[in-house]
């Protein structure tokens, strides 16, 4: 199937060197404001097109993927977190799913050393002294937060993000500790001097910081809940750029409130930008608008991904970045 004549829409506006290209290779569909389709876009989207380019702001479930016509053979997914598309209804349907995994790492890592930052030197409370006009100058108590050299750091989901922050964190001097179901190959963990957890329980119970760097998948669901949030140390800090839902949200906000750890850094939650009211002003927690991947180059960096992927489609071969159900 000769690329130019496949019709892909795509359902957010993209950067605008990726809409170009896109614009060269294929019949594309481009959406003309910022914001997300409705579900009724969407389903008329399916029904018409080759290829979908969703983000992770659009639904792409069971009834969704029953509505697609019989053209539409691809969801190239822009992101690298899949878990709003079925993808086991997609196969069924003889659908292929595709994401843009490697290029969101290092940028996510930046993201998740900041928080820790953030959260340990109390920089919000820096920042408001300064914008509000109340730093009055330096004071040897003024502003004290936590070290972070020596620190140990619990890596919840040891994947190329998790080795990325790993090794950032190493530079800080902090000890790198993390839970996966397996443990990964000597060599590996050598590189960032990492020591595994096989029970999560325990590990949790003895980190200064954790950060949650595993996908949300169903068996990720609320890895982090309230009894585990409750083996936490006073002193420990709850880093998440991963997804909302492996943290029980409203159990963090609960422990957050009632100061039973120290503070929490997140950029994700459990219901997208419906931000629980209760997370906010809290002094102890730094916020973010889901910014992990959020640099110029790699949302480029993953519009090229995409259209790596839908173009090794259109040549009549698997996209190099397939998902498929078992990574689930
Ligand atoms: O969260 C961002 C992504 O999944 O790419």
């Amino acid at each position: 199937m000769p690329s130019k004549r496949l019709s892909v829409v795509v359902t957010r506006r993209l950067p605008e060197v990726v809409e170009t290209r896109l614009t060269e290779l294929f019949d594309v569909r481009l959406r003309d404001d910022d914001t997300p389709m409705t579900r009724a876009e969407i389903v008329a989207a399916v029904k018409e097109a080759d290829v979908l380019v969703p983000t992770l702001s659009d639904t792409i479930d069971a009834s969704l993927i029953a509505q697609a016509g019989e053209r539409l053979r691809l969801i190239a997914n822009y992101g690298a977190g899949f878990d709003h598309i079925d993808v086991e209804t997609a196969r069924q349907r003889g659908i292929l799913v595709s994401n843009t995994p490697g290029v969101v790492t290092e940028d996510t890592a930046d993201i998740v050393l900041s928080l820790i930052l953030a959260v340990t030197r109390r920089l919000p409370e820096g920042l408001g002294a300064m914008q509000s006009g109340d730093w009055s100058g330096w004071a040897p108590t003024a502003f004290l937060g936590g070290r972070l050299g020596g620190r140990r750091l619990g890596i919840l989901g040891m994947g190329r993000i998790g080795m990325a922050v790993a090794r950032r964190a190493r530079a800080f001097g902090m000890q790198i500790h993390y839970h996966n179901r397996r443990r990964l190959r000597p060599e590996v963990e050598e590189q960032v001097e990492a020591t595994w957890w096989e029970s999560l329980d325990q590990m949790v119970a003895r980190m200064d910081i954790i950060s949650v760097n595993c996908p949300h998948t169903p068996s990720t669901f609320h890895l982090l809940n309230s009894r585990r949030l409750k083996l936490l140390k006073p002193s420990a800090v709850v880093v998440n750029t991963s997804r909302g839902e492996v943290i029980d949200e409203a159990a963090l906000t609960r422990i957050l409130k009632a100061g039973e750890i120290a503070g929490a850094g997140l950029d994700v939650y459990e219901q997208g930008s419906q931000l629980n009211p209760e997370l906010r002003n809290q002094p102890n927690v730094v916020l973010l608008p889901h910014m992990g991947s959020a640099t110029e180059e790699g949302r480029v960096e993953m519009g090229e991904k995409v259209i790596i992927n839908i173009k090794t489609f259109a040549d009549g071969h698997r996209p190099p970045d397939q998902v498929v159900p078992s990574m689930l």
